[in-house]
């Protein structure tokens, strides 16, 4: 049976990211999949461009009343209507950890019968994420941490390209970085940015912060933290610290899990934006914070494509519902049965 998928265009006007990119689409398209995508004005990747590979043009929302069989992917939320949700979705859900407004998403889900197949819960059998936008998250970080300590940066942010801003960040002055959860994708992402700007960074990771040196790690200028951890653990900077003697003047924090009780970073409340790139931490001597929490926006076609590769391997196993699919599926139903009994 030929496999339907619906790309959707993406809600939020400043999302210009895809998950799938048109040659991507071609080759699903050449191993027999129908593939639909949706017109979108701000769609990193042309419409046109899906046309000519074989995939058929439909207009923006029109999702909403394809048949069921459709599988429909996308990236970012679903608009709030309907009410009842009938199909298979694959997207950034955001709703397995008691998010604002997800079990509202699992409850429309239930009502329609559709299910969500979420992007974030597709793992292999280790649990690791297979696909995701950490490396191109990390590398935008690190960029924005250096231009911002070097005065030479201005906000609002807008999308642009990693070859603009590598010819930002190359030739400018040495500084000092320590890069947090350095083997991690976000962490390698940070760690090219940081060399395009000519800095070789200090690379932390679990084995250097067994015994953490709060220390060491202040006495460099610019602290980029890419940890992932799903377990509390001694947090690398606290509010106190920060009245320490420290080199430190930039916090890029990648992970931006401020409110969370994994928090390492919990120096902040709030993220910051586009718009607000930085928040003053301390005056004297300065210490300024970005915690942007959709930074691969920022370099909209490398990470459309990076993601789209990653996501590639897994569409044609759709068919098959190969393990990361089946258990994406069963923790959406199992999340939805407890919702609905802790309700009863
Ligand atoms: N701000 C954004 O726009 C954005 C975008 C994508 C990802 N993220 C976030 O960035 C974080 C990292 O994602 P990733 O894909 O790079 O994860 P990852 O699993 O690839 O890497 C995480 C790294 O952190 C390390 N780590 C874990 N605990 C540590 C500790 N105590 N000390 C030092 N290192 C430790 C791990 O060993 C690993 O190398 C996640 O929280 C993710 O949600 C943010």
């Amino acid at each position: 049976m030929t496999v339907r998928l619906w790309m959707r265009s993406e809600v939020r006007p400043t999302e210009r990211r895809a998950p799938i990119t048109p040659a991507d689409a071609a080759s699903l398209v050449s191993e027999g999949f129908a593939v639909t995508v949706e017109e979108s004005a701000q769609r990193v990747h042309p419409i046109g461009d899906y046309a000519a590979a074989g995939c058929t043009v439909a207009e923006a929302g029109g999702w909403v009343d394809a048949p069921d069989d459709f599988v429909v992917v996308g990236l970012k939320e679903l608009p709030d209507d309907p009410s009842e949700l009938r199909h298979r979705h694959v997207f950034f859900g955001h709703a397995y950890k008691k998010q604002e407004g997800a079990e509202r998403l699992l409850r429309r889900f239930d009502a329609g019968g559709g299910v969500l197949l979420d992007l974030e819960y597709l793992t292999d059998d280790s649990g690791r994420r297979l696909a995701a936008f950490g490396y191109w998250a990390g590398y935008v970080g690190a960029a924005l941490a250096v231009l911002h300590h070097r005065g030479a940066l201005d906000a609002p942010l807008r999308p642009t390209s990693v070859p603009e801003l590598d010819a930002l960040l190359a030739g400018g002055d040495p500084l000092s970085a320590v890069v947090i959860g350095a083997l991690g994708r976000c962490g390698r992402g940070a760690d090219r940015a940081l060399t395009a700007a000519g800095v070789t960074p200090t690379r932390w990771d679990l084995a250097e912060t067994r015994d953490l040196d709060r220390p060491a790690l202040l006495r460099h200028e610019v602290l980029v933290n890419a940890v992932l951890t799903s377990e509390p653990i001694p947090p690398f900077l606290r509010p106190e610290d920060l009245d320490e003697p420290r080199a430190l003047r930039t916090v890029c924090d990648v992970t931006c899990d401020v409110g969370s009780p994994f928090n390492v970073l919990p120096i902040y409340d709030s993220t910051t934006s586009w718009d607000q790139l930085a928040r003053a931490l301390r005056e004297e001597p300065p210490l300024d914070l970005i915690a942007i929490d959709n930074l691969p926006s920022l370099v909209p076609l490398e990470a459309t494509d990076a993601f789209s590769a990653d996501l590639l391997p897994l569409l044609r196993d759709l068919p098959r519902a190969t393990s990361p699919w089946q258990r994406a599926e069963r923790l959406f139903h199992d999340t939805v049965t407890a919702i609905k009994e802790t309700s009863r």
